[in-house]
């Protein structure tokens, strides 16, 4: 049995070896290195030798060349079988040196076997080199060294890195520990500190001061501006720290922190200046040292809260462990963080249910609680406004039902409200009568609304009561004021309009019938004028006391404004009674009214609208009404009238008509026609009246007769004389400047006699345009002078002061008192066409128009006839001494323009061209 020697530093490979011979026959003994290996082989010479070069105190190739010079030993056969001298150049060597073989390591087991076979079979054979080529001795051996330097300094490098990597190792478990320590420390600083600010900063120190890390900081998420603010910072800090807040949130992630936080996982990075990401912070990070960086998000509860950054000054300082280990930190700084969250969550809901508390203790309004599941639903809780409000103290009420504020009043709108929502644990807010302690009335807005627990069973009632008295009874004034007419107590326009609609309804539904009248005072405006609003005021107080007690309580008597009245007569069965209720108003102004020393007499005109024949609404009704009530002004006043639909189309043209004037107005189609005025003995043109016309929308020219009643009824008549006025005063002064001295005479209307400015407007249409008072004359109605005589003679005392002549109109037709025509500042009357027309064939007639002439001539004032139709007439007026004539058989009233050529005409021809 053949026997191996197996030399090899270690143990597993002699094993290998030793089992594989031994399966194929062989015995085997083993050695740790070259020394060893002669020491055995001297004792007990083997077959073979299978020997590693690389081993501690005698290489292989120390042992191959002892092997080989040993003289018993050196025909025993000697296999390399190396891992580390692999080489071409080791294998020369070893050959080189006398190895049979040169086997490398790990070969497969059957070529190991087969090679040792081959090589014992040589050897039997007698083929193997007996000794090293001596030749080659020193070449041998330089190659050797150079080998062997070769391998030490491979080796040399090896065990160099070998250490490098010992020493990173313990570096590494230096800065574990030392994360550890942090770690803990973190955990610590956590439990114990209560401030968060403090706890932040604290964390962040302890990252840097125990974790042997630059530079930490933590940075909290603001929910609503998306921006990161640092919370805490430690170690050698770059600017961006501080600017953070502005910088984020928004745009490029330009920090580890913001990148962390943008993507929602950790940021890792071991040398930071190769991060393109970062370049914008390179220079920070240079400046401050800062190498590598680990930032987390910290997310509690699937929140995302801020995050957290710490960096290294070294390159690579983040492997697995350290990265784990921050992590770790990192889920702690964001358990503080949700814990801190939670605790203020906790403190405010404390502070805010304390402040509830304060809020309700120090509330205006009247707050109580009640406890539904106690029978009655009794009072548990009242605040002191509810005690100020209700006069009793809380010990008074506790455990009550809260009814007893309402005590007997029962019969209120809100009560069924409120009972509604307790018994279905809902809200209401009603208004209600309430009583306090001393029994007095108050008004409680009272609101009550169900108080549930977490689960939503209903625990309490809260109710709160106001006391609104005050605004109740405001408001009860304001729709006293909106319902009611301030001076007479009357119904105002709203609560007419309120009542009518209700009238129409009710009649509507049941086939009845209802009556508007609206009743004008007629000349009020001249009492509110003349004596005064007080006395006007009195006046209309009167009337509405008047008008209301002939009526019925269910009547409506409204005051629409002014001195208009508006009965409303409802729920008729038809308008038979009317009449009757219309003439027991008139008749109410039978007695004159004493305003203070004076009593006046008043009249009226009412005018009478019926559902449904004249209207089917109020507005219909009400206008229908008013027209009806013209109609009976015109029908000469202190009279009831029916609407007809004639009326309205009376009204309706009125209507156009006055639409036509200011039309007209506006246009400039407003014309003054002259009619001479001559003296009766000699008919010389001494002067002209100015009449006006108004040319229609089709061009032809209105007589006054058409437009001026209408015009004074609008009081268009204001506009259109003072136009008249100043335009007879400018042509009046054009004539004298151009040689004619015509005295112009222009109409007053009774309307513009009443005007307190007349003389100042007559002043200025003087002034404005250069006439001579003297060349003016007013004409002034008898009627107008008459009406108020008292007026009259001061505004016609004014008048006369600025130089001006007046004439009275239409003389004859009214009733003049001498006694004030004595007084009057007057200078003529105008004897009336009527009688004019009728001197020569109605001795009557000539008979007043001598008496006037008579009167006149008598109070020293002139007389003038208008409408000489004939020469028979102007014979007759000549001889009863008439001054003037003014007429036909003259000429007729013409423009100023054919005027002129008149008067050249009749110049040219004579003064006395009518004889
Ligand atoms: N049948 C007949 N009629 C004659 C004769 N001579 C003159 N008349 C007419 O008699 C009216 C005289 O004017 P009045 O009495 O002041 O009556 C005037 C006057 O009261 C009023 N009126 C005219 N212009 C004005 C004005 O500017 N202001 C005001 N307030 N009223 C004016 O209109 C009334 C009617 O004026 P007119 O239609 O221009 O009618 C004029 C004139 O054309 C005649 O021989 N025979």
């Amino acid at each position: 049995m053949k026997h191996i020697l197996v030399v090899d530093d270690r143990e597993e490979n002699r094993y290998v070896l030793r089992v594989l011979m031994q399966g194929h026959g062989f015995t085997v003994s083993e050695a740790e290195h070259g020394v060893d290996a002669l020491e055995q082989a001297r004792t007990r010479k083997p077959d073979l030798a299978v020997s590693d070069l690389l081993m501690p105190t005698m290489d292989g190739y120390t042992l191959l060349r002892e092997w080989k010079a040993d003289p018993v030993l050196r025909t025993v056969p000697f296999i390399v079988y190396t891992a580390t001298y692999t080489g071409p150049k080791d294998e020369k060597l070893a050959r080189d040196m006398g190895a049979d073989a040169f086997i490398i390591k790990p070969a497969e087991p059957e070529e190991l076997v087969r090679e040792v076979q081959a090589v014992l079979a040589q050897a039997v054979a007698g083929r193997l080199s007996a000794h090293p080529p001596q030749a080659a001795e020193t070449v041998m051996l330089k190659d050797y060294n150079a080998v062997l330097v070769a391998k030490l300094e491979e080796r040399t490098a090896e065990l160099e890195a070998h250490v490098a990597e010992l020493d990173r190792a313990r570096h590494q478990i230096l800065r574990l520990n030392r994360l550890y320590r942090a770690l803990s420390e973190t955990n610590q600083a956590i439990i114990h500190t209560a401030d968060p600010a403090t706890l932040y900063e604290t964390l962040c120190r302890i990252a840097v001061d125990r974790g042997g890390l630059a530079m930490a900081w933590i940075g909290l998420l603001d929910a609503d501006s998306g921006a990161l603010t640092p919370v805490g910072r430690y170690g050698a800090l770059p600017p961006w720290v501080e600017r953070l807040a502005p910088l984020s949130g928004r745009g490029e992630l330009r920090i580890p922190a913001e990148i962390a936080l943008g993507e929602g996982r950790a940021y890792l990075c071991n040398d930071l200046l190769a991060d393109p990401a970062l370049a914008a912070i390179h220079d920070d990070l240079r400046a401050k040292g800062l190498a590598a960086a680990a930032a987390f998000p910290l997310v509690a509860d699937g929140r995302m809260l801020g995050s957290m950054a710490l960096f290294s000054g070294e390159k690579g300082f983040f492997d697995f462990e350290l990265t784990e280990l921050v992590r770790e930190m990192a889920d702690d700084v964001a358990f503080a963080i949700d814990h801190f969250g939670r605790e203020a969550r906790r403190r405010r809901a404390e502070e805010a249910s304390r402040l509830m508390g304060r809020a309700v203790e120090a509330s205006v309004n009247g707050i109580a609680l009640t406890d539904p599941q106690q029978p009655g639903n009794p009072l548990v809780y009242v605040n002191p406004a509810f005690e100020r409000i209700t006069g009793y103290a809380a010990g008074e009420v506790m455990g009550l039902d809260p009814c007893f504020l309402i005590g007997a009043d029962h019969d209120q709108l809100g009560i069924g409200e409120i009972e509604a929502a307790i018994a279905e644990g809902t809200e209401a807010a009603v208004v209600l009568r309430a009583h306090r302690k001393d029994g007095s009335l108050f008004w409680s807005e009272l609101s009550v609304a169900p108080v549930r627990d977490a689960d939503g069973r209903l625990t309490h009632f809260v109710c709160v009561i106001n006391d609104v008295t005050e605004r109740k009874i405001y408001e009860e004034t304001l729709e006293r004021q909106y319902n009611e007419d301030a001076l007479t107590g009357l119904a105002s326009r709203n609560l007419l309009r309120d009542r009518c609609g209700q009238g129409l309804a009710f009649s509507r539904q049941r086939q009845r019938v209802m009556a508007l009248m609206m009743i004008d005072l007629d000349h009020f405006k001249r009492v509110n004028d003349s004596l005064g609003h007080d006395a006007g005021d009195v006046l209309l107080r009167t009337v509405a006391q008047r008008i209301t007690s002939v009526l019925r309580e269910r009547d409506t008597v409204a005051r629409l404004g002014g001195d208009e009245f508006v009965v409303l007569l409802a729920d008729l069965e038809d308008a038979g009674s009317v009449p009757l209720v219309a003439d027991k108003i008139l008749r109410v102004f039978d007695t004159p009214v004493k305003v203070g020393e004076r009593e006046i007499d008043v009249t009226a005109s009412l005018g009478i609208s019926v559902y449904p024949q004249d209207g089917e609404d109020y507005d219909t009704l009400l206008r229908n009404a008013e027209t009806a009530m013209y109609g009976a002004k015109q029908a000469g006043r202190n009279a009831f009238r029916f609407y007809t639909a004639d009326m309205n189309a009376e009204a309706l043209k009125k209507l156009e008509l006055e639409a036509q004037l200011r039309r007209a107005l506006a246009r400039g189609d407003l014309v003054l026609h002259y009619q001479p005025i001559c003296e009766a003995a000699g008919g010389r043109v001494v002067g002209v009246e100015a009449l006006l016309r108004c040319r229609d929308d089709g061009g032809r020219l209105m007589p006054p007769g058409e437009f001026i009643p209408l015009a004074e009824e609008t009081g268009l008549i204001m506009v259109l004389g003072e136009w008249a006025l100043l335009t007879a005063c400018r042509q009046a002064c054009r004539w004298q400047q151009a040689g004619w001295t015509l005295r112009v005479a222009v109409n007053l209307s009774t309307r513009q006699f009443r005007d307190a400015q007349l003389a100042e407007r007559v002043r200025q249409c003087l002034a404005g345009s250069g006439l001579p008072a003297a060349l003016l004359k007013l004409e002034i109605t008898e009627s107008s002078v008459m009406e108020d005589a008292e007026r009259a003679a001061q505004t016609l005392a004014e008048l006369k002061a600025l130089g001006v002549a007046i004439s009275v109109d239409d003389f004859g037709t009214g009733y003049s008192s001498l006694a004030y025509l004595r007084r009057f500042p007057i200078d003529q009357l105008k004897i009336d066409r009527s009688f004019v027309s009728e001197v020569t064939h109605h001795p009557d007639s000539a008979s007043i128009v001598r008496g006037i002439i008579d009167l006149a001539h008598s109070l020293r004032l002139k007389t003038v006839a208008e409408g000489v139709e004939t020469e028979e007439e102007q014979i007759f007026l000549r001889e009863a001494g008439c001054d003037l004539v003014q007429g036909y058989l003259h000429a007729r009233p013409m423009e100023a323009e054919a005027l002129e050529r008149w008067l050249a005409t009749r110049e040219a021809g004579g003064e006395d061209g009518t004889g």
